[in-house]
């Protein structure tokens, strides 16, 4: 599903004649199969967004490929990355990032709207999506009027309504306190075993980790295998 081979990434920093290289990811290397829930850990500033931004095509790698469903993705431009994430990406995000002058309903619809979908295609998706992260009663409710956990649910809801293969989180339950972080969890979950999903997920949280397939740890910008979940 996903196979990241010999990635690297530096950043370049600083003025003309001041350029500085920051090297953050050194020859990474895993696979990820179809169906798998995988965590990536590593502390504060060990590249993990890095990792995640390269993997959705928000920067290019310094060197290595990226491929996703055996499409070498390293080289697309920003029009085919854009098709490309829209067609076969879900992300979530740990604030969220619902747009607040919308519904939990149109934040639901809207990447139904970005591909061009018609109105009654789109309203029948939607509300199968709002029914099964259970908002009903909230549809037309503003993120703002919504809990912090009922937002998580939206903003999943709207990452998966275009049936993406691959979700790609940044601290997922971040935002959540712990009663709400283990409904999250658990909800994960069962996406995962119902629809086949494949989880890629950054996270601080050993909770979080211990619910994956497996863990792949990011340690001076180099990757350590993890644990596998029994
Ligand atoms: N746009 C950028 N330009 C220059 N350096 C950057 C840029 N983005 C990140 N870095 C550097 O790359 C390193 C890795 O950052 P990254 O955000 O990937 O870490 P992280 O593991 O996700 O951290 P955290 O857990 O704190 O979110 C850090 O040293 C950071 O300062």
């Amino acid at each position: 599903m996903l196979k990241i081979n010999g990635l690297s990434h530096e950043f370049v920093i600083g003025k003309r004649g001041h350029k500085q290289h920051v090297p953050v990811l050194k020859d990474i290397n895993f696979t990820v199969n179809k169906g798998e829930i995988i965590s990536i850990v590593g502390r504060s500033g060990s590249g993990k967004s890095t990792l995640l931004n390269l993997i959705s095509g928000y920067i290019k790698p310094t060197a290595g490929s990226i491929m996703i469903k055996d499409i070498d993705v390293t080289s697309f431009n920003e029009g085919k990355w854009a098709d490309f994430r829209l067609e076969n990406l879900g992300f979530i995000f740990q604030s969220f990032q619902l747009i607040p002058s919308m519904t939990a309903y149109e934040n639901i619809e809207l990447p139904l709207v970005m591909k061009g979908i018609d109105e009654k295609d789109r309203k029948r998706k939607t509300n199968e999506m709002i029914t099964k992260v259970g908002l009903e009663q909230f549809a037309h409710h503003y993120p703002s009027e919504l809990s912090g956990g009922q937002q998580q649910r939206v903003s999943i809801a709207r990452a998966l309504v275009l049936n993406p293969p691959i979700i790609l989180a940044d601290e997922p339950t971040g935002s959540l306190d712990n009663e709400t972080e283990e409904e999250l969890l658990q909800f994960i979950n069962k996406l995962n075993k119902d629809l086949g999903i494949t989880f890629v997920m950054i996270t601080h949280d050993e909770k979080v980790a211990a619910t994956a397939d497996r863990v792949i740890k990011i340690e001076n910008g180099e990757l350590k295998e993890g644990k596998k979940v029994s």
